[in-house]
C-alpha cells in the first residue's frame, strides 16, 4: 500500500492591504503585502482510483470545496484518470482574512501535482489557481510578496519573521459582500515596488501599514472591534500596530519573540480564541516538499 503524503497548508497575514481601484468586471485592484504563518491545515493525500475528500470537520465535505475543484481542475487540464483520497484536518478560521481555503487549494494543486506524476511547472499551477480564487496563486508560488493586480502579479518580499498574536473574532465577515460595500474605500493611492520592499520600519513612516477593509468591518462587526482594542491594550511589548488580515476577522499584532507574544495573549485570556505562530517568508508547505525529495520519500507515495 502506498503511504500518504502529508502536506501543510499555512495561513497567510495581509501586512498591509490597499484597494487602489475596481476593475469592469467588477474585481479590485490591491497593493498587498502577503507574509506566510508557520500555522494552517494538514492535508493527506493517498492515491486511490477515485476521487474523495474526509474532513474532521463533515460540513466541509462538498462538491464546492476548493480542495476538490483544484483536483478536478488538474484532471481536465493534464487528463489524468488518477484519483485520490484527501484528508484535511482543518485548524484555520474560516473566513478569517487567513487563506484557509486559498491555501488548502494550493496544497492540492501541488500534493497533487507530485502523486500523480503530473510535473505541471509552479507557473501553470498559479495560473490554476487563480482561477479557484484570486489568493491561490501567493500561496503557490510559495515566497511572501507584494502582490498587485487582484492579488496575483507578484514581487517576492522579505519583511521580518517575527511572532504574531492572532486573535479570532467570534464572527464570519462574508469577502463578497465586504469588497461591495458602497462605503469601502477604493481610492488609495498606489505605491511603487520599492517602497512596498522598504523596512517595516519605513513603511510606517510612509503610512502604509493600513488595511483599507479595516475601518469598514470594525464598524460592522463589534466583534472586530472588541478584539482589536483588546489586542491594543495588551501589546506593550509588541513591535508594531494592531490590524486586521485581508476581508477579516482575523487580527494580529507583531512580537520579537514567541514568549512576548505569549505574554500578550496571557493578558487578553482565553475569552477570545487566540493562537501564536511565527511569520515566514518561504511558505511550509514549500520547506516540507523541498524536504521530503532531499530525503527521496515522496516515491514511497507517489506512481
Ligand atoms: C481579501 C483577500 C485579501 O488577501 O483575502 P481574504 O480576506 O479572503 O483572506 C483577497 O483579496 C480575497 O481573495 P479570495 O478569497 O481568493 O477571493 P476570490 O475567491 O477570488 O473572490 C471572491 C469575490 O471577492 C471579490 N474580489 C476578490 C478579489 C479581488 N481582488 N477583488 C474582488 O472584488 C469578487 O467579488 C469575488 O467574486
Ligand atoms: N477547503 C476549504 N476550507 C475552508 N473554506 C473553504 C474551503 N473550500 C471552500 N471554502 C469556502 O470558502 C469560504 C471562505 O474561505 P476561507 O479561506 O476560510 O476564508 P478567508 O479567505 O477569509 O480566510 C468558506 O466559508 C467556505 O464556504
Amino acid at each position: 500500500m502506498k503511504s500518504e503524503l502529508v502536506l501543510p497548508a499555512p495561513a497567510k497575514l495581509n501586512l498591509f492591504l490597499h484597494i487602489t481601484g475596481r476593475r469592469p468586471d467588477g474585481y479590485h485592484a490591491l497593493q498587498t503585502l502577503f507574509q506566510f504563518l508557520d500555522y494552517g491545515d494538514e492535508l493527506g493525500f493517498t492515491l486511490q482510483d477515485s476521487l474523495e475528500l474526509e474532513c474532521n470537520l463533515p460540513e466541509l465535505v462538498s462538491d464546492d470545496n476548493l480542495i476538490l475543484k483544484a483536483a478536478r481542475l488538474l484532471q481536465q487540464e493534464t487528463g489524468t484518470q488518477q484519483g485520490a483520497r484527501i484528508r484535511l484536518d482543518k485548524r484555520l478560521p474560516m473566513g478569517g482574512g487567513v487563506g484557509g481555503g486559498s491555501s488548502d487549494a494550493a496544497t492540492a494543486l501541488l500534493g497533487l501535482n507530485v502523486l500523480w506524476g503530473l510535473q505541471l511547472p509552479e507557473e501553470r499551477l498559479a495560473e490554476l489557481g487563480l482561477q479557484l480564487g484570486a489568493d491561490v496563486p501567493v500561496f503557490v508560488r510559495g515566497s511572501a510578496a507584494f502582490a498587485e493586480g487582484v492579488g496575483e502579479i507578484l514581487t517576492s518580499a522579505h519583511p521580518p519573521e517575527c511572532w504574531y498574536l492572532v486573535l479570532v473574532p467570534d464572527c464570519h465577515v462574508n469577502t463578497v459582500k465586504m469588497y461591495a460595500h458602497r462605503d469601502l474605500t477604493r481610492d488609495t493611492p498606489t505605491i511603487k515596488v520599492c517602497a512596498a520592499l522598504e523596512t517595516y520600519e519605513e513603511q510606517r513612516r510612509q503610512n502604509l501599514l493600513h488595511n483599507d477593509f479595516e475601518p469598514l468591518v470594525r464598524r460592522l462587526y463589534p466583534e472586530v472591534e472588541t478584539c482589536i482594542q483588546l489586542l491594543d491594550n495588551a501589546r506593550n511589548s509588541s513591535i508594531g500596530q494592531a490590524m486586521m488580515s485581508g476581508s477579516g476577522a482575523c487580527v494580529f499584532a507583531p512580537f520579537a519573540s514567541r514568549e512576548q507574544a505569549e505574554a500578550a495573549m496571557a493578558t487578553i485570556g482565553s475569552d477570545v480564541q487566540s493562537f501564536i505562530a511565527r511569520g515566514v517568508n518561504t511558505s511550509p508547505l514549500h520547506s516540507t516538499l523541498h524536504n521530503l525529495q532531499a530525503a527521496h520519500q515522496l516515491e514511497a507515495c507517489t506512481t
